[in-house]
């Protein structure tokens, strides 16, 4: 199996074992669904990334020293530690995961908007290095968007969705996809730009992005990262922007995907995403179709000189 494939399936695995979290538990408490959530994905991708890849390094957000003190219900042990500092910034492939991205909207009934995220980084020759692999997986929507073996991108419908509580939906349609599909991200319609943002920290610039740009911007609150740029590529709104704070883990399979789509991805600077960093911080994104970017990079230019 390439990595490709590797990275779908242990996203929609994971994913699965998720939905079986919120049904086991229930939603009456948040905090513990949460954390539930967060440490049995993340315990069961480490499990499996040291079975299927014993010799490559792992950055998960839910295996930093940070993370040590939350406890899964009916569990006592400590979150499996990620890999040390000095061995990951000279491995040669190393898996940057998210195991619950949107750990608020998973803790919501009815609410689709999360994922799971698997990504492989590996060294170029060079000594650089790249985002070689990644797959998200839509547990509640019941799709996986991976990266393949040609370059490309794929849409995978896995079935273990959630109906979607409105009928007539975009969720509606899926029903009809076929099982597996290539994914290219569909360019915006002349005349408005929808843009995905935080539900709950939506940042200040990209309020005043959308009062300072033409054409008309539509906002469309989203949870999860993986969700908002799966969105993007899904057609249903047509970029998503951040600033002001998130970290590797949060962008690096959604990112993995977007590219092979054929979107733009980016800092919003226009910079490059760069991930396997010391410091795993990599506060600020956008992706769209390429005919946005320029639009959307100079609007962002413009109105982040104005930002106190
Ligand atoms: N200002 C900020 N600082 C740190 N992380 C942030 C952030 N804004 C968003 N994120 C992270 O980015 C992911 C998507 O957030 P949002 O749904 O608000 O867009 C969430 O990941 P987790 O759910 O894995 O914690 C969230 O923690
Ligand atoms: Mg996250």
């Amino acid at each position: 199996m390439d990595d490709h494939a590797l990275a779908a399936e242990l996203a929609a695995a994971a994913g699965r074992l998720l939905l079986d979290v919120r049904e086991e538990l229930g939603f009456a408490d948040a905090r513990t669904l949460k954390d539930t959530g967060d440490l049995r994905a993340h315990e069961y991708l480490m499990a499996a990334l040291a079975e299927r890849c014993p010799g490559d390094a792992v950055l998960s957000e839910e295996g930093r020293s940070s993370a040590a003190g939350k406890r899964s219900r009916g569990d006592d042990r400590s979150p499996t530690r990620n890999t040390a500092d000095a061995e990951r910034l000279t491995a040669d492939r190393v898996w940057i995961i998210d195991p619950l991205d949107g750990t608020r909207e998973f803790s919501e009934e009815g609410r689709r908007d999360w994922a799971v995220h698997v990504a492989l980084w590996r060294r170029d020759p060079s000594g650089g290095g790249r985002l070689a692999a990644g797959a998200v997986a839509l547990p509640a929507q019941g799709l996986t968007l991976r990266t393949d073996a040609t370059g490309g991108a794929s849409l995978v419908r896995t079935d273990a969705g959630e109906p979607d509580p409105v009928t007539a939906g975009p969720g509606a349609s899926r029903s009809r996809l076929p099982r597996e599909a290539p994914l290219h991200v569909p360019a915006p319609d002349a005349g408005k730009l929808r843009i995905a943002v935080s539900r709950t920290r939506p940042p200040e610039l990209v309020r005043r992005l959308a009062g300072g740009i033409e054409p008309e911007v539509e906002l469309v609150p989203i949870g999860s990262a993986g969700a908002k740029i799966s969105a993007v590529l899904l057609g249903e709104v047509d970029a998503y922007v951040h600033a002001g704070g998130q970290y590797e883990w949060d962008s690096a399979a959604p990112a993995a995907v977007a590219l092979a789509a054929g979107a733009h991805a980016s800092r919003i600077d226009g910079a490059a995403l760069e991930y396997n960093q010391k410091d795993p911080r990599l506060p600020d994104i956008l992706v769209c179709h390429p005919v946005s970017a320029s639009t959307l990079l100079t609007g962002i230019r413009e109105v982040s000189g104005a930002l106190p």
